[in-house]
């Protein structure tokens, strides 16, 4: 005869397993709080201003990604661990997020709040430009900007050196039906050796823009352009990934029939990753 099956777990015992691995996930959060500690002095975070390394950031999640499974929502996951990460780094060194809320107050919201949690002050500004010049008057905050549109050319404030520059490029992880979807650039000001350069941002700009330069480009690289009709030209903020470089990015523009009047590089972003759906 076979024995009968074991009786089902009570539904006690099993909030007794929930209160249980609870207080192993807190457990485990002070032990990462204290860790921060001793990081802080090894990293000297408060000499160099900012504590966010956005290439670890971004290796970070995309790890994240690579290991779940199961029927928790990847969305909630990332969202969990942008605060952690978010949180660990204000630790460090507070600093605050200037928002350009001039493309849509909501999703720059839900962007900043997402990606940075509740603990971080959030500053709303009615344009980039002021979102970037709040940036390069601190010491560490970070600014957040549309990727697409500029309505000014908000990134020539980047272009001399000790200026801020673009550091990063969110979400960190791509998806469709991303809760925080609106690609933005962080603006901060960072060590040197933070900076990654996987993708290049360049501020050029040209003279000779019309449709056709634009269409040029466009195979070629990302380009946020705003033209100036007193020089017939436009400043443009492209970001630039290999195989493409400076150098073909120019060579298109010329063959276009564009001059090429400065070009400064202001930053740049981990490579884009795109989880497949
Ligand atoms: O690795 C670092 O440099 C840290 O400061 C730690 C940490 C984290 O909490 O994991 C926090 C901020 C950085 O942007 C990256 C990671």
């Amino acid at each position: 005869m076979s024995n009968p099956p074991p009786a089902p777990p009570s539904l006690a015992d099993l909030r007794k397993e929930i209160d249980a691995i609870d207080e192993q996930v807190h457990q485990l959060l002070m032990n990462r709080a204290d860790i921060i500690d001793r990081l802080i002095k090894v990293k000297k975070t408060q000499e160099v201003g900012s504590a966010f390394r956005p290439a670890r950031e971004a290796d970070m999640m995309r790890r994240l990604v690579q290991r779940h499974r199961g029927i928790l929502p990847l969305d909630t996951v990332e969202g969990i661990w942008r605060v952690i990460v978010s949180t660990f780094t204000y630790v460090q060194a507070p600093f605050s997020v200037h928002a350009d809320v001039s493309v849509g107050e909501s999703a720059m919201r839900d962007s900043a709040r997402f990606h940075f949690g509740f603990v971080v002050p959030y500053v709303a500004h009615f344009s980039a430009q002021a979102a970037v010049e709040a940036v390069a008057r601190s010491k560490g905050d970070l600014a957040l900007v549309s990727t697409t549109s500029g309505h000014t050319p908000w990134w020539i404030t980047l272009e001399p050196a000790g200026a801020p520059k673009i550091i990063a490029r969110m979400p960190f992880i791509q998806r469709a039906d991303h809760p925080a979807a609106l690609p933005v650039f962080a603006v901060s000001r960072v060590a040197d050796d933070a900076l990654v350069l996987e993708v290049e941002t360049w501020s050029i700009r040209v003279s000779g823009w019309n449709a056709q330069v634009s269409r040029a480009l466009s195979p070629l690289a990302d380009v946020i352009a705003v033209p100036d009709t007193a020089f017939d030209g436009a400043a443009l903020l492209v970001s630039i990934e290999a195989p493409s470089h400076l150098d073909s990015i120019k060579a298109a523009l010329i063959a276009a029939g564009a001059s090429v009047r400065s070009t400064a590089l202001v930053g740049g972003h981990a490579k884009r990753y795109t989880v497949p759906s």
